[in-house]
């Protein structure tokens, strides 16, 4: 990461005398708004320094004390950005300006195959974008699709508790521990494997399917590098560090096995094979009406949807377990608590099962506390003004980038008692929840754009977590305290446990 920011700041050094001559220009036709307060930007580069470093949420959350609820930042020569700091700031956002700000921001990355224009993530807020969303909420993530799909999650569960199982019997490893998060990473990724393709990816003895988690881990780490091109547009055909190349190869990569896995699926429906009814099937038999949607999705399509939803649907899962797990070890009083009430409503004699989460209200009070404190995106996902609006009294213009910073949201004294303390009580008895209702606590974010994949991602979160709980006790290697975990955290496409969490399963 150092060496991004170090091409960045040299960039910027030797662009110098190109850019005063820009930001002469953009003074004059910005004289006569009111743009929200923010820190006096440095020539060229903006303000592109209040938000580097590896936990760019915290820098930004820190200007809240002197410019307020909203921040303006300029990132570079052109990219004008509003933060969304309180929770006061977020209700105005997503009860009256939802629309104005439902457009996406594109990074240069994403123009990599071409997959902006696909992507639901990234889609403008218009048809196509409705019509993907409305596709996958019915085919996969209604409560009633997610039920009928509990099987698949339990075989890849259980595989996750056998590797780990296995692991737990290596010689070393009361002394370094077990990188948990990775084994959840690939639960995730096989239950997601299942449910849109009906394969197990993440399995070591494909080969195929080892090539595809690769090329899909690398997408996801290009995604989340700070990229000179998206700072100084100018500079973006130089691809200064090789980000869109590195994109371009695994991207074509993944889409090359997923392409494959749709042709032989479209050869076993000719030769008469039974339907799967997974999203891959879903997306082969629509059939939209030919107007406002395509009359059939082209191939295209359907290869980089099925990307997307493990895109946005793995590292998110098991960075939050991961987080909660790191929270429970370092608050020992409630680790004992939440194995006694899954010990007590599970028992000893039968694994945990998806439907014992709704009787777990403390384990669940454990994960809201923990995404309070840890939302994998901190960001969310950045959107864009799609026109001028007005916003809290001030002028935003169009094309403006939205970041709503949900790690400061979740520490908003006026909404939190304590809030840099880890107290999953403060949920027991209280309504608030994360499905976007409560602005104060949006893991998932709200308004239109919000997760797409909540109740799929919920699921399956509560079921690895109650899992590893049932199964396991958890110990820190030796050399740890609790006290002294290291809690730093990374800003990739999400943000990580900056040193992973190591951690000694034992038999429970
Ligand atoms: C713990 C797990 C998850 C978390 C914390 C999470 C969080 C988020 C957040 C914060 C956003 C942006 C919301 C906004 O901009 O307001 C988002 C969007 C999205 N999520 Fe998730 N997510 C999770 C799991 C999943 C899963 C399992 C899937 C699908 C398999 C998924 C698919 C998506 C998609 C497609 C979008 C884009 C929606 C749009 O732009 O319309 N997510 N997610």
């Amino acid at each position: 990461m150092e060496l991004e920011w170090s091409y960045i700041f040299w960039s910027s050094i030797i662009i110098l005398p190109a850019f005063i001559l820009l930001i002469t220009k953009n003074k004059s036709s910005f004289s006569n708004v009111k743009l929200p307060p923010g820190p006096p930007g440095l020539p060229i580069v903006g303000n592109m320094f209040d938000l580097a470093g590896s936990e760019p949420y915290k820098k930004v959350a820190n200007l809240k004390q002197k410019y307020g609820p909203i921040v303006w930042l300029k990132i570079g020569s052109s990219m004008n950005t509003i933060v969304v700091q309180t929770a006061q700031a977020a209700a105005e956002l997503f009860k009256n300006h939802d629309v104005t700000f439902a457009d996406r921001n594109i990074v240069d990355v994403n123009l990599a195959h071409n997959f902006y224009q696909v992507s639901m993530a990234l889609a403008p807020y218009g048809n196509y974008w409705r019509l993907q969303r409305r596709i996958c909420t019915v085919e996969m993530f209604v409560n009633k699709r997610i039920n009928e799909t509990v099987q698949i999650r339990r075989k890849s569960m259980d595989k996750m508790l056998q590797w780990i199982e296995k692991q737990s019997n290596l010689e070393n490893v009361d002394r370094s521990g077990i990188e948990v998060t990775r084994y959840v990473f690939l639960a995730s990724f096989n239950m997601l494997g299942n449910l849109m393709l009906s394969k197990d990816l993440a399995d070591p003895e494909s080969e195929k399917g080892s090539e595809f988690f690769k090329a899909m881990t690398g997408i996801m780490e290009w995604s989340g590098v700070p990229n000179i091109s998206d700072i100084f547009s100018c500079l973006k055909r130089f691809d200064i560090q090789g980000l869109r190349k590195k994109m371009e190869r695994d991207m074509g990569k993944a889409k090359e096995i997923t392409f494959g896995y749709l042709k032989e699926r479209i050869e076993e429906r000719q030769k008469g094979g039974e339907k799967r009814k997974d999203l891959m099937d879903v997306l082969l038999d629509f059939e939209g009406n030919g107007k406002d949607e395509p009359a059939k999705l082209s191939e295209h399509e359907i290869t980089m949807t099925i990307m997307e939803m493990f895109l946005a649907g793995t590292e998110t899962t098991s960075n939050s377990v991961e987080w909660a797990l790191t929270e429970l070890l370092r608050n020992p009083e409630a680790m004992v608590k939440v194995k006694a009430e899954i010990l007590e409503v599970v028992g000893p004699n039968r694994k945990f099962e998806e439907c014992d989460i709704d009787n777990l209200p403390y384990m669940q009070a454990v994960l809201k506390e923990s995404l309070r404190l840890h939302p994998p995106l901190p960001f969310l996902i950045p959107r864009r003004a799609i026109e001028n609006t007005k916003f809290m009294g001030y002028d935003v213009p169009k094309g403006t980038q939205l970041l709503v910073n949900a790690w400061s949201i979740g520490r908003d004294p006026e909404c939190w008692d304590d809030p840099f303390e880890f107290k999953p009580e403060r949920f027991l008895g209280s309504n608030v929840d994360v499905k976007g209702q409560n602005y104060e606590l949006i893991p998932f974010g709200a308004g239109r754009r919000m997760c797409v994949g909540l109740s799929l991602g919920h699921r399956m979160m509560h079921f690895a977590f109650g899992s590893l709980l049932h199964e396991f006790n958890w110990e820190l290697p030796g050399n740890v305290t609790p006290k002294y975990m290291n809690m730093d955290e990374s800003m990739g496409i999400t943000a990580r446990k900056k040193q992973p969490l190591k951690v000694i399963p034992k038999r429970a």
